[in-house]
């Protein structure tokens, strides 16, 4: 484990950043392709911990990936008849929670393990619902096996959500290939990030699925094929907050290329939280640019379609002048680590002034200082760090490897920008 000093600067900073593809549009897309009629091209694909762990997947269940080449970005995938496999997740939540229903369709055992800190995450909601849709589950938590038999009934499941989207995904993304399809109704509080519902929606009708998301909390999906399609992955919007973040700290401006004009990825809600805080953003010919105030303005606001980019705006709230308050991120507790104690204790390691809430945090300004700034395997604790150390002195991230979870090449590509 690296500690990497973050690199400080004392002026505003200003550059262009390219990201590479969507961890959520990635996996989706994977998922999609390997289970199509036919073979499909998809482009842009995100070479990360968890995207290189579900084509890992995929591949050991069968599924044909070329070319199996580190870092490849165009991949050809060609569906196959899925076997029995050893799955191993990382600490990744689209593995853990959209692979579970596709082993339903292999021919023999599918066994899922995964980081040791994986095990804290919210799981046995999506284990429970596969029993009831007719799939043979051993276990509620890792490590489990889903017994495949190469078909399963399906049918309707009422599940709680509240602490997952993903576990509404995760059906929906293998639902056609049910005998009777899959209906998913949620109780409960209220279902977190549903953009990412709407994105696994969107991905599903653009291969030729029918879904019927009208009805309140349900989402009814046809059985029937899924159509090969050729997918291009958008730039990580997510990704691209931490980025942006650093025009709104420094008073610089910075850049992203590719930013589509209409996307389903919540990262791209970020522009509205940076103008909130007194930012400019403009756009022109997919070119989107963030510049930053004199002062950062602190923010109210909900996160709860949004809580993926908490940790960076946590990290501007620290930083901004006056007391923000974030809430509706309950669920984050369950994320990669309890996230709402891992940002409140890490601020207030460098002198922050931040209390944890029910459902979120209460940020005051404070002056922060140096010292050692814990990523408890987290890339967007790791990020979050980076930002604080870009205006603070002598701030050391521990762990700095962790992007490589959705951005292995976060380290350079903050230098990159830095230089300009
Ligand atoms: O479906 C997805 O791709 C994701 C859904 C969200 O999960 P939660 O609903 O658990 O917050 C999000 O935070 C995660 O980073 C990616
Ligand atoms: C919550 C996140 O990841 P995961 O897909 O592992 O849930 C995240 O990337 O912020």
């Amino acid at each position: 484990m690296t500690v990497w000093r973050a690199p400080r600067v004392t002026g505003p900073v200003t550059a262009t950043v390219e990201l590479p593809g969507s961890k959520s549009i990635t996996n989706r897309a994977l998922i999609l392709a390997a289970l199509a009629d036919g073979p499909s091209t998809v482009r842009g694909v995100l070479r990360s911990r968890d995207t290189d762990l579900m084509l890992g997947a995929l591949s050991a269940l069968g599924v044909g990936i070329e070319p199996d080449t580190p870092g490849a970005t165009t991949v050809r995938i060609t569906p196959a008849p899925l076997r029995g496999a050893d799955v191993f997740c990382g600490l990744a939540g689209t593995v853990l929670r959209f692979l579970p229903p596709v082993a339903a369709f292999a021919s023999g055992p599918v066994r899922f393990d995964a980081d040791e800190q994986a095990r804290l995450r919210p799981q046995s909601t999506i284990l429970g619902a596969l029993r009831v849709l007719g799939v043979d589950v051993a276990g509620d938590a890792l490590p489990f096996t889903v017994n495949g038999r190469g078909t399963a009934p399906g049918g309707a499941v009422t599940i709680d959500a509240s602490a997952s989207s993903q576990f509404v995904s995760g059906l929906l993304l293998s639902a056609p290939r049910f005998d009777n399809g899959v209906t998913v109704h949620h109780v409960g509080k209220p279902v977190p990030s549903t953009p990412h519902i709407d994105m696994t929606v969107d991905m599903l009708t653009t291969a030729g699925v029918s879904v019927d998301a009208s009805g309140a909390d349900t989402w009814r999906v046809a059985p029937g094929p899924i159509t090969a399609v050729d997918w291009v992955v958008e730039p990580d919007l997510s990704n691209a907050a931490a980025f942006l973040a650093a025009a709104a700290a420094t008073g610089g401006s910075i850049s992203v290329p590719n930013w589509p004009a209409i996307t389903t990825q919540p990262g791209a809600q970020i522009t509205d939280v940076l103008r909130d805080m007194g930012c400019e953003v403009t756009s022109a010919d997919g070119l989107l640019t963030v510049t930053g105030p004199d002062r950062l303005s602190p923010i109210g606001i909900d996160l709860h379609d949004i809580g993926e980019l908490t940790p960076t705006i946590a990290a501007l709230a620290a930083l901004a002048d006056g007391t923000s308050v974030l809430s509706g991120i309950a669920h984050l507790r369950g994320h990669e680590t309890d996230r709402l104690t891992a940002l409140a204790t890490e601020i207030n390691r460098l002198g922050g002034r931040v209390t944890e809430t029910d459902d979120g945090l209460r940020i005051e300004s404070a002056t922060l200082h140096g010292g050692r700034w814990l990523s408890y395997a987290d890339h967007r604790m790791a990020t979050a760090g980076a930002l604080i150390g870009l205006v603070t002195d002598d701030v050391d991230v521990d762990d700095i490897e962790t992007t490589a979870k959705t951005l292995p090449d976060f380290p350079a590509m903050w230098q990159r920008m830095i230089a300009g």
